[in-house]
């Protein structure tokens, strides 16, 4: 399945366990001798919500969260009559997200996720005083680059740039996902502000490099965006793969993320 080009193996490990995971991801997320993917999704059972979500990269690391893929589970499981339900919830390793699921013709074809408050302090994932960075300058091969860091249960330092196009992302986008700065390592959006206010996007996602889009990214971009004064509440994230809409909410402080799964198809591969 993919949401907004980003693309994921999901497995329904309520019928298929799998063993190991991080070994599964790095083989099958291999595009010549796998399946070829973003990474891997297992969708399982939860004691404390509907389904719970494990998300590995393409590299086998293991992410707290992934806003794609949440919506790709959502379709999953209301289109393979796994639930009737049309708002459930998801457990994941950042909390239990709660989904809306949008059907048309008995099918999904649009969720809208609650990603819960966004962080802008993590000392686990921030190196700095106070596990905290509002544009500050990084500096990598004499290059300034000031980004802002905003967590959504995985990391993300977001930069604004005039020209999306001078940004040469696979030289870049490595030194900053492994900058010391980030003990856990960082997915990385460099973003320009487009003349109608929506907000273009690419992103170096840890663990698997430039992906087509990036859900929890988009919502890190559109806090950013906000902060720096570079747009309001509610924003149109413009990715390589297709569009997202996030909205800050001023009430509850939570970032919901509405946008697109689709399936890709359904398939069969020896573990
Ligand atoms: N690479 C991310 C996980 C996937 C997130 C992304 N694909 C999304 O849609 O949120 C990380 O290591 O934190």
């Amino acid at each position: 399945m993919q949401g907004a080009g980003n693309d994921y193996i999901y497995v329904n490990t309520l019928r298929h366990p799998i063993a190991d995971p991080v070994r599964t991801s790095i083989k099958w997320s291999s595009c010549h001798t796998g399946i070829g993917s973003d990474g891997l999704v297992l969708i399982g059972k939860s004691t404390k919500a509907d389904f719970s979500m494990r998300i590995f990269n393409a590299d086998g690391s293991e992410a707290m969260m992934c806003g794609n893929a949440s919506r790709c589970i959502g379709k999953y499981v209301y289109d393979n009559k796994l639930t009737q339900k049309e708002v459930i919830t998801l457990e994941t390793l950042s909390g239990i997200k709660i989904l809306k699921l949008h059907t048309e013709n008995g099918l999904v074809e649009e969720v809208t996720v609650d990603m819960d408050l966004p962080l802008l302090t993590n000392s686990r994932q921030i190196n700095t005083p106070d596990g905290k960075m509002l544009a500050k300058t990084i500096t990598v091969d004499g290059k300034e680059y000031k980004g802002t860091f905003v967590c959504m249960g995985n990391p993300h330092l977001v930069i604004f740039i005039d020209d999306i196009k001078n940004v040469n992302l696979p030289a870049i986008g490595p030194k900053l996902e492994n900058h010391p700065l980030f003990p856990e390592r960082t997915n990385v959006e460099f973003v320009e502000v487009l003349p109608d206010g929506s907000l273009r996007m690419r992103v170096w996602e840890r663990g698997s490099g430039i992906t087509m889009a990036c859900g929890t990214g988009a919502c890190a971009t559109a806090v950013a965006a906000y902060l720096n004064h570079k747009a309001g509440r509610k924003s149109r994230v413009r990715m390589d793969g297709g569009d997202l809409q996030v909205h800050w909410n001023e009430t509850d402080g939570h970032v919901y993320m509405t946008g697109p799964a689709v399936k890709v198809f359904d398939g069969e591969i020896e573990i």
